[in-house]
């Protein structure tokens, strides 16, 4: 009996030889990825997707205009809503995820806004009485609702952003206002077209004093007839590099008012008569944020995993040259350059998927808390999660572009479906907080850290490996330290000596008399690289930490084999930080590498069972490349026939303008 539990008759026998030789269960590895009862609803969920029509796309999106894309995703969601309980269970996060995977593809659910942050500002920063009032009818879809926050003129600094919300102690109503183009609300999922409210940040002003940005819901269409609101100017901002069936829209109040409990006051407060309350932590008004940013992690990781899918399959289903003369064409995935772009894929999707789910469960732990008012690890939280947004979007970016050139030609055509997912996945280097801008705000963290620890404070777990100075010699190959460890601790020592290193040229510029804004300045750079280093620490042992506490030996031995080709992968790209104190020698970075190849020589004979084990499936993927039966060639060929250019033989624009011209060409002989 096969491991592989996707093997069909009619398959590619490339892509079957490739199953044959898998030395684990792909139905064990699907378990410990998804949990058992998920693993096997995932798969019927795919099976009645594929039955019901509504919910399937008639023709590949990219051959459709902007409007009829918003059209056909407009249509499915209703079917989604009407119908889709009858395939999942609503209150599972997972299944309806699932459900939207496979019904949507690479561009999501067209409402995601409402419901990633939409719902999640009200049900974080709305007191009892508001989330009673808003949420029931929210959760229905009796309205769409976004999160209205960027604008034209400002998204990174929050603090310049110049939408006002005056209080009018007359009428206790908040005036909702535009004072500058540059005001104009831009960006905003849904806005576009679709969402009847926003929660629209704003700065609140009080009798002449403001209070900065804060959070307002004001409806900007009626619910019935979808008209703009009085006062209120909306739409489209036009085509985009991906995510082209999001209405992101702009938007413009004049003077709209709202009524004073429009304003979110779990914890911050307006009474009748205009006094203000604080909250306990001056950035609660970005809850919103942290929560997209604590979940986008897993997202990310499935579009590198549907990336790498596509990617292993195709490699082994095409063939092209010789290693040995004679022998006859490869598979290319016999290369070992293919083997290092796309086994370093899989390893880094592996390991952000599976680092993902404790992001997640760190995030829900301390999110209950501050809901409760108890913000002491709200730093450690926004740091982890600033660092990690713009690390797993970044590295997955790189990932899925190797992925996309590994498949060469055919790799640049849509018909791989690794265009769309890099366009859609790309964008989470900008949204929620340019990366740049994000790992600067971790850097304070980490710099406050060497600082707490010079002045024998304690410090937060995950930067406890700042106090360890004795780990300062590479111990790779020595007895007693496996490869694992040696890694980690080398991990542990680049990020620690570049936070001190940085630091220490921080406060010896500050010392010779430089403004602390200026001094942080000329290291931004320096800054940024300490916090990936961190960042990818913190990703490597909770990775490692995650694959240790797998029961199963055989899924646990398949996964060490990725962690440990993800440790050497980090270690090889940052081994420059380990000359510097001279932490390691050469040799022994060449002994990194060489395990490193030897782990894609390992990972090889599986390389397809990995990617089949996360289970998407070809409806989710729609990728002719990816296809689970390895049929690439015929399909390629039907893709581009049903491509709209070949409804007829002779193209209209053809007749029209080259015809006349070629003609004219002739008649001058
Ligand atoms: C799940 C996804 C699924 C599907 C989605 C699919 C598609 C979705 C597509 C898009 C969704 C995207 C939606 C959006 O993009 S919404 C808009 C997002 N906007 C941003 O992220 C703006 C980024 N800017 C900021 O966050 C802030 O302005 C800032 C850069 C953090 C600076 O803020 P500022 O108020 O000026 O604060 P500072 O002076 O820099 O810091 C003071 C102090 O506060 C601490 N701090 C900052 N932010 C937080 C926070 N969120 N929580 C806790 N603490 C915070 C900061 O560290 C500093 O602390 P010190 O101790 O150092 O003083
Ligand atoms: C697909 C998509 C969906 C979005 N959805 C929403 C949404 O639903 N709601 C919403 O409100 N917004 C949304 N946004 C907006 C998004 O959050 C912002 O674009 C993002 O926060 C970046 O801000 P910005 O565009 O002002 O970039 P800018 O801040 O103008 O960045 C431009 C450059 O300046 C640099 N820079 C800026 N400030 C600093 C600094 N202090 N230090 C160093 N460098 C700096 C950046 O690093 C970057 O290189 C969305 C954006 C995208 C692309």
């Amino acid at each position: 009996m096969p491991l592989n539990h996707l093997i069909r008759d009619g398959d590619n026998p490339d892509i079957t030889e490739e199953r044959q030789k898998a030395t684990f269960s792909t139905e064990e590895l699907a378990i410990e990825i998804y949990g058992e009862p998920l693993a096997q609803r995932r798969r019927e969920i795919s099976a009645e997707v594929l039955k019901r029509p509504e919910l399937l796309d008639d023709c590949p999106h990219v051959f459709l205009d902007r409007t009829t894309k918003v059209e056909n995703s407009m249509k499915k969601t209703v079917a989604v809503m009407e119908k889709g309980s009858e395939i999942c269970d609503f209150t599972s996060r997972e299944e309806l995820g699932h459900l939207v995977c496979e019904v949507f593809g690479d561009d999501g659910f067209p409402l995601s806004i409402h419901f990633v942050m939409f719902l999640p500002a009200i049900q974080g920063q709305a007191d009892d009485e508001q989330a009673e009032q808003w949420i029931p009818r929210a959760m229905r879809l009796e309205f769409i609702g976004t999160y209205a926050q960027t604008e034209l003129g400002h998204g990174t600094n929050l603090r310049a952003l110049e939408t006002t919300a005056t209080y009018d102690k007359r009428t206790q109503e908040f005036i909702l206002h535009t004072p500058t183009v540059s005001a104009y609300k831009w960006w905003p999922g849904n806005l576009g077209k679709t969402a009847n409210y926003v929660i629209a940040n704003a700065q609140l002003y009080i009798d002449g004093k403001s209070h900065g940005p804060h959070n307002f819901l004001v409806q900007i269409r009626d619910e019935n007839t979808h008209q703009p609101m009085p006062g209120i100017t909306v739409g489209d901002i036009g085509p985009k590099f991906g995510l082209n069936t999001n209405d992101n829209g702009f938007l413009r109040f004049d003077h709209v008012r709202i009524p004073r409990r429009n304003m979110l006051m779990r914890h911050s407060k307006v009474s009748a008569d205009g006094v203000y309350s604080p909250p306990v932590h001056p950035k609660l008004s970005y809850g919103a944020m942290i929560f997209v940013r604590a979940t986008m992690i897993r997202m990310l990781a499935h579009v590198v995993l549907k990336a790498a899918t596509i990617a292993i399959r195709y490699s082994c289903v095409r063939r092209q040259g010789e290693i040995k003369t004679g022998n006859g064409e490869v598979k290319i995935l016999e290369y070992q350059t293919q083997q290092h772009r796309l086994f370093t894929a899989l390893a880094r999707g592996f390991a952000y998927r599976l680092v993902g789910d404790e992001v997640k469960n760190l995030y829900e732990k301390i999110a209950e808390e501050v809901k409760h008012g108890n913000v002491e690890q709200l730093a450690d939280l926004h740091a982890l999660l600033s660092g990690m947004k713009s690390i797993v979007s970044y590295d997955s970016g790189k990932a899925i572009e190797q992925c996309r050139m590994a498949c060469g030609g055919h790799g640049y055509s849509h018909a791989s479906g690794i265009p769309e997912m890099y366009a859609v996945e790309i964008a989470g280097c900008t949204y929620e907080g340019e990366n740049m801008v994000m790992l600067q705000q971790q850097a304070r963290y980490l710099v406050k850290g060497i600082h707490r620890l010079a002045h024998g404070e304690e410090l937060s777990t995950m930067l406890q490996y700042l106090a360890n100075t004795s780990n300062n010699k590479f111990r790779i190959g020595e007895s007693g330290v496996d490869l694992e460890n040696a890694l980690i601790l080398a991990l542990e020592y680049i990020a620690r000596s570049t936070i001190e290193r940085v630091t220490a040229r921080l406060d010896s510029l500050q010392n010779k008399g430089l403004s602390a804004e200026n001094a942080w300045n000329e290291n931004a750079v320096e800054l940024t690289r300490a916090s990936r280093t961190h960042t990818r620490l913190w990703i490597a042992r909770c990775f490692r930490d995650r694959v240790h506490r797998i029961e199963n030996h055989a899924i646990r031995s398949a996964l060490t084999d990725i962690l440990e080709l993800f440790l050497t992968y980090e270690v090889v790209d940052m081994s420059q930080y380990l000359y510097q104190g001279g932490y390691a020698n050469s040799d022994q970075v060449a002994q990194v590498k060489d395990a490193m190849y030897k782990l894609l020589e390992k990972i090889r004979p599986n390389a397809v069972s990995y990617v089949d084990a996360y289970e998407v499936s070809d409806t989710e993927l729609r990728s002719v490349l990816g296809r689970r039966d390895g049929n690439v060639y015929d399909n390629l060929l039907k893709w581009a026939k049903s491509n709209p250019l070949n409804r007829t033989e002779v193209l209209p624009a053809v007749e029209k303008h080259l015809m006349p011209m070629m003609l004219a060409a002739k008649s001058k002989l």
